[in-house]
């Protein structure tokens, strides 16, 4: 049994670039930020474009109440929304995991990063990015989740040789 243990690091915009968007308010480039409602309120403008595979195809909003996952926690599958970009903003006042990988067909450990997301932190994965389910910490956590509708199969998923025994921790 060929053992792996993962540690997140800080999620930022520059080290998910890869992987998809950080959203978040406060740290946006100047063009973003629009005074609306006669000064009242800042808008934290178009951060992310949805990403949908058809015109056919719709954008919808969800939310996800996950229960808390037990750490150290087992991984023995990744998925992906070939089809469509799939966000998660938490709405229970808790940080979380978030766990992607590389773009290659066959997964190994060494392909996994680990992040922890503050409960400020909203992250966008883009269309086919490789990532665990939502991985809520501490508690019963809320997310809001706009994602894509449409036709055809939109999730891929991946399991890991059952010899390989991988975890993640924070
Ligand atoms: N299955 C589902 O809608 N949830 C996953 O896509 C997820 O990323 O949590
Ligand atoms: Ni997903």
């Amino acid at each position: 049994m060929s053992t792996y243990q993962l540690t997140p690091k800080p999620l930022t915009k520059e080290a998910f670039a890869a992987f998809g968007d950080v959203v978040e308010a406060g740290d946006v480039s100047k063009d973003s930020l629009i005074m609306i409602n006669d000064g009242n309120t800042e808008r934290y403008d178009s951060l992310v474009k949805v990403e949908l595979e058809t015109p056919a195809d719709t954008a919808v909003i969800n939310i996800f109440r996950a229960q808390p996952r037990q750490l150290p926690m087992k991984i023995e599958m990744m998925e992906r929304h070939p089809r469509g970009s799939q966000s998660f903003q938490p709405l229970s006042g808790e940080d979380y995991l978030v766990l992607v990988a590389d773009p290659v067909e066959e997964l190994t450990p060494e392909h996994l990063h680990l992040f922890l997301a503050k409960s400020t932190q909203g992250i966008n994965y883009h269309m086919n990015t490789w990532h665990h389910p939502v991985l809520g910490l501490h508690k019963v956590c809320d997310f809001l989740v706009v994602d894509r509708k449409g036709e055809g199969n939109n999730c891929e998923e991946f399991f890991f040789d059952k010899n390989l025994d991988i975890t993640i921790d924070l």
